[in-house]
Order: structure tokens, then sequence, then C-alpha cells
């Protein structure tokens, strides 16, 4: 019977696209409520302009946060948010003074949200210039400068996290695609890579093959050394593999002692050609393991891609030429059948 491939579809850029989408999301969501409440007690202040003004604003973007849910909200509507509610801050601190400097602040901090990375701190630095110059020119120069000095440390706070964010997300993003025990892909990127390289084959006709590589009797290794003498023996395999690969070849930890090479720009017999590399690479000499020396061998399968062929259908087809090699006797390199890739493609 044949196994079925099983992989991740979320990547770890996708996991991280949607947090941002949710949490800029919910920024115009209590950006346009809290308009809608500040419209109501202008309204009751007497002041209609300015109840109206809000409104508008509010309205347009609960509007837009209901509309966008679980989207990215467009550009032009984070930019009129924020342009929005920097005019009424500025009004509001020409009419109320003091009180109208307390908007500045969330929207200031709203502003490394709601805008990625550089433009986030280039936004909210263009708002400190924007709410100093507005406090010192309406307010005794003592209170103005102190607010600026307030508005600055928030902005140099707020470029500092972002900073860090964005060191702590390639960091994130890095240890979401690594196998922590190899230091190789794990499975997660795999659905993304195959994908690239069907898009060129059907793009640019380039050609491209995989290798699902397993070792063999690795249950017997574990439980006649030990679990942890196992892992030193498979860092050392993923090493060795590397060793034959080019730059450009992609070798993932896809299961236990399970492997996968994406050879992009490849036809089959010089995928067959790596495969018989990498498998006497293997088994021709010895692992030293820290209490014993051990032999290992490894059986591959191999699959070209082939027109039409989605990337499950694809990566079963290498899998099934992988079960043939197991069954045929291990240690051995095997092809997928022209029946085998013919009939992927048609289902
Ligand atoms: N040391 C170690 N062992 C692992 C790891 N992941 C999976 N394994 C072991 O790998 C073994 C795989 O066993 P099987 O699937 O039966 O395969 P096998 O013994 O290699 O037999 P064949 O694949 O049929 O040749 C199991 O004993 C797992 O516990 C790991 O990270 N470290």
């Amino acid at each position: 019977m044949q196994r079925t491939v099983k992989t991740n579809h979320a990547s770890a850029d996708e996991l991280l696209q949607k947090f941002k989408i949710k949490v800029t999301g919910n920024i115009i969501w209590a950006g346009g409520i809290t308009e809608l409440l500040l419209s109501i007690a202008q309204f009751l202040l007497g002041n209609t302009m300015q109840a109206l003004i809000i409104l508008v604003a509010g309205v347009f973007f609960t509007v837009m946060a209901w509309l966008y849910q679980s989207r990215r909200i467009p550009l032009p509507v984070r930019i009129a948010f924020v342009a929005l509610l920097t005019v009424i801050s500025v009004m509001s601190i020409h009419l109320n003074g003091h009180i109208g400097v307390y908007w500045t602040y969330p929207l200031l901090v709203a502003c490394f949200f709601v805008f990625s990375g550089a433009a986030g701190i280039l936004s909210a630095l263009l708002l400190t210039i924007i709410f100093s110059t507005t406090a010192m020119l309406t307010m005794p120069m003592d209170d103005g400068w102190r607010i600026a000095a307030t508005l600055i440390i928030i902005c140099v706070l707020g470029s500092v996290f972002v900073v860090l964010l964005a060191e702590l997300q390639k960091l994130l993003r890095q240890m979401v695609v690594t196998d922590t025990l190899t230091g190789l892909q794990n499975r997660h990127l795999v659905t993304q890579v195959l994908e690239k390289s069907i898009y060129s084959h059907s793009r640019y006709a380039r050609p491209a093959s995989i290798i699902m590589a397993d070792l063999d009797h690795f249950k017997q290794l574990n439980d006649q050394h030990g679990h942890l003498f196992g892992d030193q023996i498979l860092k050392q395999v993923a090493e060795r593999m590397h060793t034959v690969l080019r730059k450009e070849d992609q070798l993932f930890r896809v299961g236990g002692e399970e492997f996968l090479i994406v050879l992009p720009a490849t036809k089959l017999t010089e995928a067959m050609h790596v495969a018989e590399k990498l498998r006497a690479l293997i088994a021709d000499s010895a692992f030293n393991g820290k209490t014993a020396t051990v032999t290992v061998t490894l059986s591959l399968g191999v699959a070209e891609l082939v027109t039409g062929q989605s990337w499950v259908d694809w990566l079963n087809a290498a899998d099934t030429a992988l079960l043939e090699a197991k069954r045929k006797g291990r240690n051995q390199v095997r092809k997928a059948s022209n029946a085998a890739r013919e009939a992927s493609v048609e289902t």
C-alpha cells in the first residue's frame, strides 16, 4: 500500500503574515469604535462639526475592519486611517490644548503596528514632528518642549521595539524551518520549494527531480546503541549528505530517519547519479558514534517532475520508489516507474 507523504501546508511566513493581519485589523477596529464613541461625546459637548468628522471617520474604519476581516487591510486605507487621526489629533491640540495631546500617544504607537518595518518607524517619526511642532506653536514653550520630548521618547522606544521584533521574527522563522538535531531544513518549506520547481517547469520547461532517502533498519540501531547514539549518527549522515550536493540543491529532514533532496534543473538520469553517490557515501565508510562505530545504509527513491503533476503526486512517486528500494532488499536506489508517474498525472 502506498504511503501518503504528509507536509505542513502553513509556512512560517504565512503564520507571521496572519498574525500581522490580525493585529492591524484589531487596531483599525479599535480605532473605528473609539472614534464612534468620541463622536457621541463631541455631539453631547455641542461640537457638531468635530462630531460629524469623527463620526464619518469612525464609520469608514469600522466598515473597513469588518470588510477586511482576516485579510490585509489595503495600504491606502491604512494611510488614510493614520492621516485622518493625525488631523483629528492636531485639531484637538489646537482646540483643547493639553487634553488633545493625549490622543497623539496611542496614535504614535499604532503606527508601528499599522505599517511594517521601516515604514512604521518613518510614519512615527513624521507624526512626532507634526505633533511636536503643533504643541510648540500652540502652547507655552515650557509645555511644548516637554510634550516634544515625551513624543520623541515614544518614537525611539517604538523604533527599538520594531528593530528587535524584526530580529526576533528572523530568528523565529529560522527556528520554525530548521530541524534542531541536524540543522537541516525541516518539512515546513517543502511545499513552497516543490511548488516553485513546478512553476519553473511549467513556465520555462525547467526539469527538476527529487530524492526520498530513508536510513535502513534504524530502529535496530537505536535499540542496540540507544537513542542518543542514533541522534549522533543522524547528524553525521546529514553532514555527509551535504558534501555531495550542489549549492542550489535543498536537503530536508522530513521524518525521523527520512530525508528529501530537491534537485533543481536536474533530469532523472543525473538525479539517479546523485542518489547513487549518496547511497555509496553513506554505506561505504563507517560512522563513529561516542560509544561505537557502525555501518549504516540508505534506501533511495528518485522521481523527476512530470508535466501536470502536483507536488503531492511528485512526492508520492518518489516515496513509492523508495518503498520499492526497501522491498527489494534496501541499500539501493530505485526510480519512479513511468506507469506510476503517468498514473499520478491522470488522477
Ligand atoms: N535516534 C533517533 N531515532 C529516531 C529519530 N526519529 C525517529 N527515530 C527512530 O527511527 C526508527 C525508525 O524505525 P522504522 O520506521 O521502523 O524504520 P527502520 O527501522 O529504519 O526500518 P526500515 O525503514 O524499514 O529500513 C524508530 O525507531 C524511531 O524511533 C530521532 O530523531 N533520533
